[in-house]
């Protein structure tokens, strides 16, 4: 049953989008070359791909930059067929009345381009092969190289581009920032600073790496209607990296609740955290695991700590626990038949690395653990250790969220986190058969099968103290609650993510960036799903 909205009846009758995988995947430069190749094969000529790329480009670029707003355009074409579209633009934007001019530094084009470049100046556009041509253009058109760039930019090109970064001029970027590397981000030499980008087709891997934000400007994908069974062709459905959409967040809620329903069943979930000195890391992650909505939250803490949790989390079972000394966890006062009865176990929030005899006793439990903060550095020195088989050994799915310094220490074997996120963070999940969720400016989650969800957008108030307590609480309330398979679980990690990123970039809205503590965000988790 479907209405005009394109929303799908499930078939618990709850209303399920019909998400299409175009929208969600990330494609690698030899993926997207490949998809596009079974394209050309079965006989589509590839100018009529390129009119339709660019065609769309060309419309985006009108309704962005309409006349007269902006007249004087300025089109940088490269040799391949990112500057065989940026042509396509130019004719189109003559066409209709805009000012432009080609800047055009390497003469040596490939066929189609250069069809294109000799229509294009047999309609008068002049051609230059030095950037300042463009110096009195308003806006700037970058086609100079997409996926198809493999050498770092140099010269007298490098200089061009480091010289249209020094205009500060709008520039919209088609495909990639010129100079983006496609899989990594990473800045090949120099690259374009583009105030938009529009990616064709498909989103890249460049566009949810850390090192390329800068470079990016506002992304916007452009659908030229590649056929869903050419993706799925080339991409195996258990290898995809996906992005979170709003509508797979909706989708993965643990929403709607059955009406006849009990606490127990909407999820049992123990916390262990806190210790004398850090408590204010306890509070944020159970703040954080109260907004999930989990049926009954359950929180170790040093006995010292008890009164204070009670004060905070009415609602809330605080244990105290014997504590050490200086005040960490010494034991939990719980039996393994009471352990067990726990849908799920989050830890590491403030507890100190004294704590290690509890994370050695729950890594033996069978339930979903989610581990972050000191539970990673205890593990990481574990693993390093006593325990070489640490993940191996686990019955049930462990779930680890570290910054990437706990990264590094967790898997010093892995070369270059900071450069390659989606493939580092693909290893560690294969190597620790564990679901590894990398925080940052965009998050990256992995499978131990090697699909992965990234986050698209974030907001740079979550770099704050006590940000990832929160994020802690909120995904072990909402795995407590899932009872599903591993893909509903690691649907659920990207779900947390993405809920605690919009918590963020809504309270960054109203607040700035300067008014997001982690106690204000945790009480904005809970108005990110109304009114939607
Ligand atoms: N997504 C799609 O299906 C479509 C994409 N289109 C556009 O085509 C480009 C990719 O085109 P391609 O010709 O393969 O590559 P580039 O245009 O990126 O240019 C590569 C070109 O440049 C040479 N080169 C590489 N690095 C350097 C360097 N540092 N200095 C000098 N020269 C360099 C290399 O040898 C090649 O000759 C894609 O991004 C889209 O914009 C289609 O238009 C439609 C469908
Ligand atoms: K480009």
């Amino acid at each position: 049953m479907r209405n005009e909205h394109n929303i799908k009846v499930g078939a618990q009758g709850n209303l399920r989008p019909r998400i299409n995988i175009k929208d969600t995947i990330v494609v690698s430069a030899q993926q997207m070359r490949d998809i596009e190749g079974r394209i050309f094969a079965r006989g589509m000529p590839v100018p009529a791909l390129m009119e339709k790329a660019a065609g769309l480009c060309f419309k985006q670029i009108q309704i962005l930059y309409p006349k007269p707003k902006v007249s004087h355009v300025g089109i940088i074409v490269g040799p391949g067929h990112n500057g065989g579209d940026a042509l396509v633009v130019a004719r189109e934007l003559h066409l209709a009345g805009y000012q432009v001019k080609v800047y055009r530094p390497i003469t040596k084009l490939k066929e189609l381009t250069a069809s294109h470049a000799q229509y294009v100046a047999s309609l008068g556009i002049p051609f230059g092969e030095e950037i300042d041509i463009l110096s009195e253009c308003e806006l700037i058109i970058d086609g100079l190289f997409g996926f198809g760039l493999t050498l770092s930019l140099d010269g007298k090109i490098a200089e061009a581009v480091d010289r249209l970064n020094n205009w500060g001029k709008a520039v919209v970027s088609i495909d990639l920032p010129s100079g983006i590397h496609t899989d990594t981000g990473e800045v090949l030499g120099t690259a374009v600073k583009a105030t938009h980008t529009l990616c064709l087709g498909l989103w890249k891997q460049a566009f949810f790496q850390e090192q390329g934000v800068e470079y990016i400007g506002k992304a916007l994908k452009l659908d030229f209607g590649i056929p869903e069974a050419d993706i799925k062709a080339i991409i195996p459905e258990n290898n995809l990296i996906q992005q979170i959409t709003p509508q797979l967040a909706k989708q993965f809620l643990p929403l709607p609740r059955p009406q006849v329903t009990h606490k127990y069943q909407q999820g049992s979930l123990l916390l262990i955290c806190g210790s004398r000195r850090y408590p204010g890391a306890a509070i944020l992650n159970a703040l954080g695991a109260r907004a999930s909505g989990v049926g009954m939250l359950s929180v170790a803490v040093p006995e010292s700590l008890r009164h204070l949790l009670i004060s905070q989390l009415p609602e809330a079972l605080i244990i105290g626990c014997p504590e050490t000394p200086s005040g960490a966890i010494a034991s939990l006062p719980l039996s393994d038949a009471e352990l067990a009865k726990f849908d799920t176990i989050g830890s590491g929030s403030g507890l100190t690395v004294e704590a290690q005899p509890i994370i050695e006793r729950i890594i033996n439990l069978s339930c979903p653990l989610i581990l972050d903060a000191d539970a990673l550095n205890i593990v990481a020195k574990l693993a390093a250790n006593k325990m070489p088989n640490i993940w191996q050994s686990r019955a049930g799915i462990t779930i680890m969220t570290p910054h990437l310094g706990e990264f590094k220490r967790l898997f010093p074997d892995i070369n270059h986190p900071e450069k390659e996120r989606i493939r580092a963070v693909q290893q560690a999940a294969q190597n620790s058969n564990s679901m590894v969720l990398l925080k940052g400016a965009k998050t990256v989650i992995a499978h131990p099968n090697n699909s992965v969800w990234v986050v698209p957008e974030s907001t740079s108030a979550l770099a704050r103290g006590g940000s990832g307590d929160v994020l802690t609480g909120l995904l072990s309330g909402l795995i407590a609650q899932q009872k599903g398979n591993l893909q509903n679980t690691f649907n659920t990690v990207a779900l947390a993510a993405y809920w605690h990123a919009q918590a963020g970039i809504k309270a960054a809205k109203e607040r700035t960036e300067l008014g997001v503590d982690a106690f204000t965000l945790s009480s904005y988790l809970s108005l990110v799903w109304g009114n939607n």
